[in-house]
């Protein structure tokens, strides 16, 4: 399974390796050997699926220490733009986002380490999203970030006017005011 390095550290794109025939296709959604092979040593605890319509941000959200979580994101259905803040104090990408379209057809996934903001908006009619995390959900050690802090800039793909929150999100504290207990370390760089 190709894995991809991205302009930030420990940020990592997969496209697996699709085997396509007259039936259609099959391909390795996840292999923890395929982490394992890379240096990434990774038990993934918990899968997520949430289903959304046109427009919908859900996020930027994340779970404090001792409860944070790595994540492995992907479309199964529809495309969404998958965004992350890298919020790990002491990186050398402090405050940087990273953003990639992850759709059913393109069947790219994103692998976000903990001491990241994530969240993403449905650029089709409706997506249906899932992601395994490595640690479970505690609503105590919820985080999040606006999702338009000026400070950020981030390009959702779509028109302000099309964009649809729940007041929660509407509410997160701008990146300056968030909790944040995160620190950056140096990890091994994954052999991709
Ligand atoms: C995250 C989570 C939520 N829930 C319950 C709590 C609520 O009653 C309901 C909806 O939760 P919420 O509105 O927080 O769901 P999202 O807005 O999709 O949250 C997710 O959004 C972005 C994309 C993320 O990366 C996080 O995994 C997660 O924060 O599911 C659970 O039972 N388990 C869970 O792991």
């Amino acid at each position: 399974m190709p894995f991809y390095p991205t302009s930030i550290p420990d940020l990592y794109v997969f496209e697996p390796r699709v085997f396509e025939d007259e039936r259609g296709y099959f391909f390795e959604s996840y292999s923890e050997k395929a982490f394992r092979d890379i240096g990434l040593d990774i038990t993934f605890v918990q899968d997520n699926q949430s289903y959304s319509k046109h427009g919908v941000i859900r996020g930027l959200h994340y779970q404090l220490n001792p409860h944070a979580q790595s994540k492995l994101i992907r479309a199964i259905n529809g495309a969404i733009r998958d965004v992350v803040v890298d919020i790990r104090t002491g990186s050398a990408t402090y405050g940087q986002t990273f953003s990639i379209d992850l759709t059913a057809d393109n069947k790219k996934q994103l692998f976000v380490p903990a001491g990241f903001a994530h969240g993403f908006c449905v650029l089709s009619e409706t997506a249906t999203v899932m992601y395994k995390c490595d640690a479970f959900w505690n609503k105590e050690a919820e985080g999040g970030i606006r999702f338009d802090d000026p400070a950020l800039n981030i390009d959702w793909g779509l028109p302000f006017d099309e964009l649809v929150l729940n007041q929660k999100d509407f509410d997160l504290p701008l990146l300056a005011d968030c909790q944040n207990n995160f620190v950056y370390e140096a990890k091994a760089k994954a052999v991709v």
